[in-house]
């Protein structure tokens, strides 16, 4: 096949003369962020030669049909208010089809394998609220009955016994076991998603299917899986694949039929052990930390709880992006309510430069990002995101009115329709948001919060001013 066509330059390997670095870390949910964030930190690392990944889909072959003709290859569009840098990432050197399970159980088997990270969606774990696995989901439940069956029954040189399992947790259990079975060593485990202690829910999850699957595995997981915990950051919307792809060919020469469009900022905060190795990360800007919740609970309540706020507020006020919602005033002052609230609860920082760097990232006017696709499943983001802080600021005696005109906010967008409603709620129920509808709403949030008849008054002013501005 011939590099250069026509229009421009085929991306493989040998066309832009890179190497591919050995398989070593494993992706499971192959999209735009795991590309935009651990692929790019992979690739700037100082020993970056030395760490390929080997990516897995989620719930679609699509990727791989656009990236396995480039050996993996894609750019990535850092793009600042005031332009685009174009950068090539060479560190996923495999993609492969997320339900190809003998393909994925295959790779993390893998003795050269070190590392297993997740960027699955926060539904993708499918956890009950209170963080367990969600044994009522028939997925689940399904899972861990086949994998029960498949890996107690099994020889030991036989990795898959022919099981399938659906969900990505049961995948992940399954590749694991047949780890064990080939004495491939310990392996680290990095969830990439954005959930609260992230790490910590994702070993308690595996813990706990392990030990309906199979005492061996589950004995297994708790001396030779690290499970790491993690803060990620750097925005990454979806994008027009097809009309990026035109901006690359442009500025490069490149034809590249999966391109990731992506803010110059980046953050990584990790926290917890790499038994088999790990790349330079640190080289690249991450830093690794013993106690992950303060960072954690600063990007998730600051940069994610804003961002539930712009989507539910900014769609009732006709925005369609974040970069608009945040320059609307009411919308900003809200914001920075909820910032005073949180900065209170973040007693480890000095806040100042954060809060001004997250209002320029709001602000840069070329990232298309989504309101509507921010408000997806706002009540559990609500949830995660503002009633840790409410409840901090009443248990120290203050009103927490960030978090109330908050809550107002996301109320207002269930009543209007641009945030999904709660289960339970019926919308006949909270036309006129009176003081019954405002604590059913707080209730589907906090049971604890809606019992606090010192903070519904608070909601029912922010409700007042947000409705008369
Ligand atoms: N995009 C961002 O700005 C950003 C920033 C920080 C963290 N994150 C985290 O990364 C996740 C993925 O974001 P993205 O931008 O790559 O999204 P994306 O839509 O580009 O990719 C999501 C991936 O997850 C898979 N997936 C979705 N639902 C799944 C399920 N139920 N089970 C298994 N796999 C599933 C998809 O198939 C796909 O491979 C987010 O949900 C978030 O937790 C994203
Ligand atoms: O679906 P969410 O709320 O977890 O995330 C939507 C965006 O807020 C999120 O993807 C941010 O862009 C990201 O967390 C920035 O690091």
């Amino acid at each position: 096949m011939t590099a250069a066509t026509d229009a421009g330059v085929r991306l493989s390997r040998p066309a832009v003369g890179l190497p591919t670095p050995p398989e070593r870390i494993v992706h499971l949910g192959l999209g735009a962020f795991h590309r935009a964030h651990q692929a790019w930190y992979t690739a700037r690392a100082s020993n970056a030669a030395e760490w390929g990944i080997v990516a897995f889909t989620g719930r679609s072959r699509d990727l791989v049909d656009r990236l396995s003709p480039q050996d993996g290859l894609f750019t990535l569009v850092e793009r600042a208010a005031d332009g685009d840098r174009f950068d090539l990432i060479p560190s996923i050197v495999r993609v492969e089809a997320g339900d190809d399970v003998p393909a994925f159980v295959a790779a993390v088997a893998d003795p050269q394998v070190a590392i297993l990270t997740l960027t699955i969606t926060e539904a993708g774990y499918r956890l009950a609220p209170g963080g367990s696995p969600d044994l009522d989901d028939p997925a689940v439940a399904s899972d861990v009955d086949l994998l029960h069956r498949a890996l107690t029954g099994v020889a030991p040189d036989d990795t898959t016994n022919g099981a399938r399992p659906s969900t990505a947790l049961g995948r992940v259990l399954l590749a694991l076991d047949a780890r064990r079975r080939a004495g491939a060593g310990p392996i680290a485990l990095v969830s990439c998603d954005n959930l609260p202690d992230n790490g910590g829910l994702v070993r308690r999850a595996l813990t706990d299917l392990a030990g309906r699957i199979s005492p061996d595995l589950a004995e297994w997981l708790g001396e030779s899986v690290s499970v790491v915990s993690t803060s990620i950051d750097r925005i990454t919307p979806a994008i027009d694949a097809h009309v990026e792809s035109h901006a690359v060919l442009e500025a490069t020469g490149w034809l590249d039929d999966a391109p990731v469009v992506t803010e110059p900022f980046s953050d990584w905060v990790l926290s917890g052990k790499f038994p088999a190795g790990r790349p330079d990360w640190e080289s690249a800007g991450a830093r690794f930390v013993d106690e992950i919740a303060p960072w954690e609970n600063r990007k998730l309540w600051m940069l994610n709880g804003a961002h539930t706020v712009l989507a539910t507020l900014g769609q009732t006020r006709g925005h369609t992006v974040v970069s608009t919602a945040i320059d609307d005033q009411l919308c900003r002052d809200l914001v920075e309510a909820l910032w005073d609230d949180d900065a209170r609860q973040l007693p480890d920082f000095d806040l100042a430069d954060y809060r001004a760097a997250l209002l320029e990232r709001f602000r840069n006017p070329r990232i298309e990002h989504r309101l509507a696709q921010i408000a997806l499943d706002s009540t559990t983001k609500a949830r995660l995101r503002i009633v840790p802080v409410a409840l901090g600021e009443r248990a120290a005696g203050r009103d927490a009115t960030g978090c109330a005109a908050a809550i107002a906010a996301w109320m207002l967008g269930v009543r209007a329709g641009t945030a999904p409603m709660p289960d339970g709620i019926e919308p006949a129920a909270i036309v006129d948001l009176d003081a019954s509808a405002r604590k059913a709403l707080i209730g589907a949030l906090d049971r604890r919060l809606a019992e606090d008849v010192g903070f519904a008054p608070h909601v029912a002013d922010a409700i007042t001013a947000l409705e008369t501005s």
